[in-house]
Parts: structure tokens; sequence; C-alpha cells
């Protein structure tokens, strides 16, 4: 019996001969919001399919509220959440009797249906055919279907994933304002930004390892990345920025000239003297980004 909501001890999965986890552990609390990040092909979702059962590890043992997860484990399944595929929704009946038939399929209670759709934004497309849901609506719904039998252990696959910004964003603040997820969640997402603002723990994920684990405000702090000057107008002036600098302190990015500095006060009146054109630099403390280029070498691509 183990205290973690969920236990991965040295788990690897290999298919087909490709390793895809390498002697993976991860430990998520109980009633942590714990997300799995890393680029496409990490293995985020590999690892989901062994923690859910629907796959067994190479090597290693898993835990689920200490029990093992595969072979499918009914006992489980009722107590865990996952966020389904919009091909596995119920095309014809409204949102509501989607739920209604969810709540039948899980045996559970309809009484946190209403709740349910009050707080996820979505009481006046209840009556709405599944079908005819906008996609926004749709990645709601699937939030819903995950938690409406109040599970004790929730997965959320990239919930905004294909969402225009604006939904993004929407869906991002419901689920950080709404006491929804109080159960363990499980959270993979690209965005860094929204792990950074939802998750009190993330794990960053590449080629199938765990590089680091912590809360994204001590992986900020640990990495000791200083400030990030961006400076749109001197993309021509690289070389100088090089020279007074050295070539290892600046970037060049889609944004402008990036420069790291401890000392922002002390930068600009270097870049001054050397005639830069600092003219509409940003100035933004270290993010989750940054950590990850600094552990991997390569920027983060979503
Ligand atoms: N059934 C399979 N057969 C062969 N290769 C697979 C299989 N499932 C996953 N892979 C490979 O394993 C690697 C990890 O895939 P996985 O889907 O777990 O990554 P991911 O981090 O979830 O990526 P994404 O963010 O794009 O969903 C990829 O290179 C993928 O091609």
């Amino acid at each position: 019996m183990t205290d973690y909501a969920v236990d991965v001890r040295d788990v690897s999965v290999v298919i087909k001969g490709k390793t895809i986890l390498s002697h993976l552990d991860l430990q998520v609390e109980e009633g942590s919001f714990h997300g799995i990040i890393g680029p496409n092909g990490a293995g985020k979702t590999t690892l989901f399919n062994a923690i859910q059962g629907f796959r067994k590890p190479t090597e290693g043992t898993i835990r689920v509220l200490g029990q093992s997860p595969y072979p499918r484990n009914l006992a489980l399944l009722s107590q865990i959440g996952i966020q389904p595929q919009q091909s596995a929704f119920f095309p014809k009946t409204t949102l509501r009797e989607h739920l209604r038939a969810v709540c039948a399929i899980q045996g559970a209670e309809h009484s946190t249906i209403d709740t349910l759709i009050e707080a996820l934004n979505l009481a006046k497309a209840a009556d709405t055919k599944v079908e005819k849901l906008s996609g926004g609506e749709r990645q709601r719904l699937a939030v819903a279907t995950a938690i409406v039998h109040r599970p004790k252990v929730l997965f959320l696959d990239e919930p905004t994933a294909g969402l225009d910004p604006e939904a993004r964003y929407s869906l991002v603040s419901l689920l950080q304002s709404t006491n929804l997820l109080e159960m363990t969640t499980l959270y993979t997402t690209h965005y860094l930004d929204e792990a950074e603002r939802l998750c009190d723990t993330v794990s960053i994920v590449e080629q199938g390892k765990i590089l680091t684990t912590s809360s994204p405000s001590r992986l900020v702090a640990e990495a000791d990345l200083g400030s990030t000057v961006i400076l749109p107008n001197a993309l021509h002036q690289a070389d100088a920025v090089a020279t007074l600098l050295g070539p290892d302190a600046v970037r060049v990015t889609k944004d402008g000239l990036e420069v790291r500095s401890h000392d922002t006060a002390a930068l600009f009146a270097r870049l001054a003297e050397g005639g830069i054109d600092t003219r509409h630099a940003q100035v933004h403390d270290g993010r989750l980004e940054d950590v990850y280029l600094q552990l991997t070498g390569r920027d983060y691509v979503a």
C-alpha cells in the first residue's frame, strides 16, 4: 500500500522494439494538480495509457489508489475519471442527457449534473444536441464527462488542444476558478503557460524520461534564470550586442534579441553605452519555458 494517489516505479514501455518510456518514476500526491508537460511524442499519452490500465508496462510497477490498474481493474474504473475522445460522445443526445447517460453507466448520482453545467459555463448549451456544440463547449463537456461521477483521480489529456486562444483562456480560467477539481488531477498540456497557472507540481517529460519534478515556482527559482530582456528593435545589432556582452549572452528569437540578466539596470546602462536600440524592450522574469531551455538546450515548441 502506498500513500501516493498514483505511484509509478521504474516503468518502461517498449512498443515494437522502440523504447517509448524508459525507467520512469512518478509519484503523485493525493489532492495535487500534477502537470505532465513535454513536446509532441515525449510519451505523455503512453504514460497515461499505462496508468489508466490500457497498456501493460514492459517493466516496472504502477499503483493507482494503491491498486494495480492492469489488467483493467473494474473496482478502480469508478474511481478514476478519463476525459473521453469526442468520438465517444452520444451525438444525438442533448448535453444534459449525455451527462445523465454517463452517470447511469457509472452508477453515479445525477445530483452533480446541474452544478457541473453551471460551473463549466454550459448552461446555455445544456439542451443543445451534442453534435451541434461548438469546439469550446465540446471540450468543456469532455471535462464534465470525466468528473460527473466524482472520481478520486482525474486524467485531463490536453483539455485545451485545438481551441482558439480565447476558448483556451476561458477553459483554463474555469478550471482555475472552480473548485471542481479537488480530486487528484493529472494533466497533460503542450502549453507551459497553462501548466504554470494551474499546476502545483509539474513533471517535465522528454523522450520517455522525466527530467525533473517540482512546483513551477521552485523550478524557476532553482534554475536561477534572472530576467529575460527582449530587444525587438535590435535584431540588426546582434553582433554588436555579442561583442558587448559575450557571444553566449545573446540569442536571436522571432521576437527580437534576447538577453538574460540578474541586474537589468546595469544591463540597460551597458546597452545604452554601446548604442544598442532598447526602445520597446520587454523584461520578464524566468518562466517554465526558460527552465525547459536550460534543461534541454532547446526552445520549447508546443
Ligand atoms: N502503438 C504505438 N506504436 C508505435 N509507436 C507508438 C505507439 N504509441 C506511441 N508510439 C510512439 O511513442 C512516442 C510517444 O508517443 P505519445 O503519444 O505517448 O507521446 P505524447 O507525448 O503524448 O505526444 P503528443 O503530445 O503528440 O500526444 C511517439 O514517438 C509515438 O510515435
